[in-house]
C-alpha cells in the first residue's frame, strides 16, 4: 500500500487515457478505491459504477479540495477551461504538449510532474516517461513511481523536450504500429489473400512480434541485423525497405507528431 493514505484525483478520469490510468491504479492494489476521485464534464462515469467507492464529480474544485495529488488528463484544447487553484498539491499532467511552466501558471502548483502515458495503461502495458519540477519531494516521487509503474514501464527523464517525442512515439497505442499493420494487410489483399485471413495473420504477427521483442535482451536493431546477416528472404525485404529509406519516413512522421504537440 502507499506509505501514506493519500487521495488521488484524475481530472478527465473517464476519458480514453484517464480511465486507463484509473483502471491501472485500482488494479495495482496499492491505492484503495476510496482514495480515488474522478472528475469529468458529466459527473457520470459508468465504467466505474461497479466500484462504488470511487468518487465521481463534475466539480474540479471539489476534487482538488479532496485530493493530495491531482492528475490532469483532459485534451490540451480543454486545458484553458480548467480553473483550479492547487498551490499545496502535487499536480501531474499527461496532456500532450502542456509544459511544466503552463501547468504551474494555470494551477498555482509548484510540485509539478509532466508525464506521458497511453491507454495501454489499462493492461499495465504503457510506457510512461516523466519529468519533475525541482520542488517535487522524495515522497512525491514515490507516489508518481507507484502510479506510473501500475501503468506499465516508466523512466524519469531530465530534458522536458523529450516529452513531446514520447507523446509522438509511445503515447498512441497501437498508434503508428497500426499503420504498419494496415500496410501489411493491404499488401496481402493485393496479392489475392482474403481480407479476413490477412487481418488474422497480421494481428497474430504483431502479437508475436511484440511479445518476442519484449522478452530477452535483443534490441530491435539486433533482430534486424540478425535477419540481414541470415541473408534469406527477410534480408531481401529489409534491404529493399532500407534502400527506400523507410526509417526516414517513420522519423519524419514522428517529428510531425512531436511538432504538433509543441504547437498546443
Ligand atoms: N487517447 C490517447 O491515446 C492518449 C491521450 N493522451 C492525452 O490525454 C489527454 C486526454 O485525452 P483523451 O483521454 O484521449 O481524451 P477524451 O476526450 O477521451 O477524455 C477527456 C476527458 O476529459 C473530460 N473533460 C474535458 N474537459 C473537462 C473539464 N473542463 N473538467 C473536467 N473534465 C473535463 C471529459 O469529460 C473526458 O472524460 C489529452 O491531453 C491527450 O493528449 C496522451 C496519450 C495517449
Ligand atoms: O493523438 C493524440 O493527440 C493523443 C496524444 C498522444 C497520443 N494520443
Amino acid at each position: 500500500m502507499v506509505s501514506t493514505a493519500i487521495n488521488i484525483g484524475i481530472i478527465g478520469g473517464s476519458g480514453m487515457l484517464g480511465s486507463a490510468i484509473a483502471t491501472a491504479i485500482l488494479a495495482s492494489g496499492n491505492i484503495a478505491p476510496a482514495q480515488v476521485w474522478i472528475s469529468n464534464t458529466s459527473g457520470q462515469a459508468p465504467g466505474f459504477a461497479l466500484n462504488s467507492s470511487v468518487h465521481i464529480t463534475k466539480d474540479n474544485g471539489t476534487l482538488v479540495d479532496a485530493c493530495d495529488m491531482v492528475i490532469l488528463c483532459v485534451p490540451p484544447a480543454a486545458f484553458p477551461e480548467i480553473h483550479i487553484h492547487a498551490p499545496d498539491k502535487l499536480v501531474m499532467s499527461v496532456m500532450a504538449g502542456v509544459t511544466l511552466d503552463q501547468l504551474g501558471a494555470r494551477t498555482g502548483a509548484v510540485r509539478l510532474v509532466r508525464a506521458m502515458s497511453s491507454p495501454a495503461a489499462s493492461l499495465a502495458l504503457a510506457y510512461s516517461p516523466w519529468i519533475a519540477s525541482p520542488e517535487v519531494t522524495s515522497s512525491d516521487r514515490h507516489i508518481v513511481q507507484i502510479i506510473l509503474e501500475a501503468c506499465g514501464k516508466t523512466d524519469e527523464v531530465f530534458d522536458e523536450s523529450q516529452l513531446d517525442h514520447f507523446t509522438a512515439m509511445t503515447g498512441p497505442v497501437p498508434g503508428f504500429v497500426a499503420l504498419f499493420a494496415q500496410s501489411m494487410a493491404d499488401h496481402a489483399e493485393r496479392q489475392g489473400i482474403a481480407p479476413e485471413v490477412a487481418d488474422r495473420a497480421v494481428r497474430q504477427l504483431f502479437l508475436a512480434a511484440g511479445t518476442m521483442m519484449a522478452a530477452g535482451a535483443a534490441r530491435p536493431a539486433d533482430h534486424v541485423r540478425e535477419m540481414i546477416d541470415y541473408a534469406g528472404t527477410t534480408a531481401a525485404g529489409l534491404t529493399a525497405m532500407l534502400e527506400a529509406d523507410l526509417p526516414k519516413s517513420i522519423s519524419d512522421g514522428l517529428l510531425a507528431a512531436a511538432d504538433k504537440a509543441k504547437s498546443f
